[in-house]
């Protein structure tokens, strides 16, 4: 059967598989064409995972190749992408896949992009805090995010490279610079620490995992990770015992993770999975559906800070509307201060690089 595009651009698909364009962009160009096929099987998203080599990069390169909303997959990163592009590429899912090599390639990589997902940088070994990780973070975010500006700056941008609580508002710094700061669209991926309260209260409770959902508020790191377990849904009570339990281990989620690997890195399947839901509900918002609500670090009025996490509902052009944080316990109005004493420092050194 004929198909609409014609047997003249399958033989120049073919012909371009077999002697590639010299240039990332050329092919960028190729695949983009208005009229291309290569764009994927369906109509649907744009997405890069900036760090696609890494031990995040991958699984979430996959879970994305999977998911359906998903048409056009750019996995960019300093090292090995070609082979991890070709890899996925294989996989007969509708998105098509594309791999983007070291800087040069950074604007073909982010050019016409809808949704731009960041694990780029280093991870913790044990005995480190998050914050001991900006030094090296940092810059790797501003180049990052000075691509974007650049490149797509009308993207949603889902930033997972540590710290969060800095490396947000040092995005954020970027985009004010370059004049396309769109508060809307940068979000702090903290969805990790739901799935772990979401997982850690299922155990304590006895029941399964999925029907639970577990508010996570503040940031991500240590004790400005604040679980609200008065606002489990569906309603639920602990005994103070199990609060203190529970709390202690959300906030320390990340530590376990890294002690366990000893020396291994950080957690990179289970962020993995917590970034492909987060990326999934920011293109379910993009669609237009309706009610996508989930936790995350954002610019924010919710308290006197200028980034919180709360949460979001997602719509066509990202935050469509922040929550406040109803009503708290006593023992979470302590936390809650504890939260924004950290979290004030972390947010200003992101604030201080940003405009040295
Ligand atoms: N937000 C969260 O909940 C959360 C959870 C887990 C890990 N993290 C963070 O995610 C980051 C990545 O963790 P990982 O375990 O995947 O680390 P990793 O070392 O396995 O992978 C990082 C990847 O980033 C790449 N990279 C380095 N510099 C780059 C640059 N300038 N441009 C593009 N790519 C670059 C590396 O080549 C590597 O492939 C760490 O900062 C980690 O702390 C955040
Ligand atoms: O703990 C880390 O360093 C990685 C990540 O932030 C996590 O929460 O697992």
């Amino acid at each position: 059967m004929q198909n609409s595009d014609g047997t003249s651009q399958r033989v120049a698909r073919i012909a371009a598989h077999l002697n590639p364009p010299s240039s990332q962009m050329e092919e960028a160009k190729l695949l983009h064409g208005s009229n291309c096929r290569s764009r994927g099987g369906s109509s649907g998203f744009r997405v890069a995972v900036l760090g696609a080599s890494g031990g995040i990069g991958q699984p979430l390169a996959m879970l994305m190749k999977l998911n359906p909303l998903v048409s056009v997959l750019h996995l960019y990163d300093v090292v090995n992408t070609p082979g991890v592009a070709a890899d996925i590429s294989h996989m007969n899912t509708g998105a098509v896949v594309r791999g983007f090599l070291g800087q040069q390639q950074l604007e073909s990589a982010l050019t016409g992009m809808d949704l731009v997902v960041i694990p780029a940088g280093v991870p913790r070994k044990p005995g480190m805090t998050r914050d001991d990780l900006f030094n090296i973070n940092a810059g790797i975010v501003r180049t990052l995010c000075e691509g974007i500006a650049k490149s797509c700056p009308r993207a949603i941008v889902n930033l997972i490279s540590n710290p969060v609580n800095s490396t947000v508002p040092i995005a954020a710094g970027v985009f004010k610079k370059a004049g396309t700061y769109d508060p809307k669209r940068l979000l702090g991926v903290t969805t990790l620490d739901v799935v772990r309260a979401n997982t850690f209260v299922a155990e304590v409770l006895g029941i399964d995992p999925r029907e639970i959902n577990v508010p996570v508020v503040g940031g991500h790191a240590g004790v400005t990770i604040l679980p609200l377990l008065s606002q489990v849904k569906p309603p639920c009570s602990f005994t103070s015992e199990e609060i203190r339990y529970l709390t202690d281990r959300i906030q320390n989620g990340g530590t376990e993770v890294v002690e366990a690997k000893a020396g291994a890195g950080s957690a990179t399947l289970s962020m993995a999975f917590a970034a492909s839901k987060f990326a999934d509900a920011c293109l379910r918002g993009l669609r237009g559906d309706a009610d996508v609500i989930e936790c995350s670090f954002v610019d924010s009025q919710v308290t006197e800070l200028p980034f919180f996490a709360s949460k979001v509902r997602l719509g066509r052009n990202g935050i469509d509307e922040i929550y406040s944080l109803g009503p708290l316990t006593e023992y979470e109005r302590a936390g809650l201060e504890k939260a924004k004493k950290e979290l004030a420092e972390s947010i200003q050194k992101g604030i201080t690089f940003i405009n040295k």
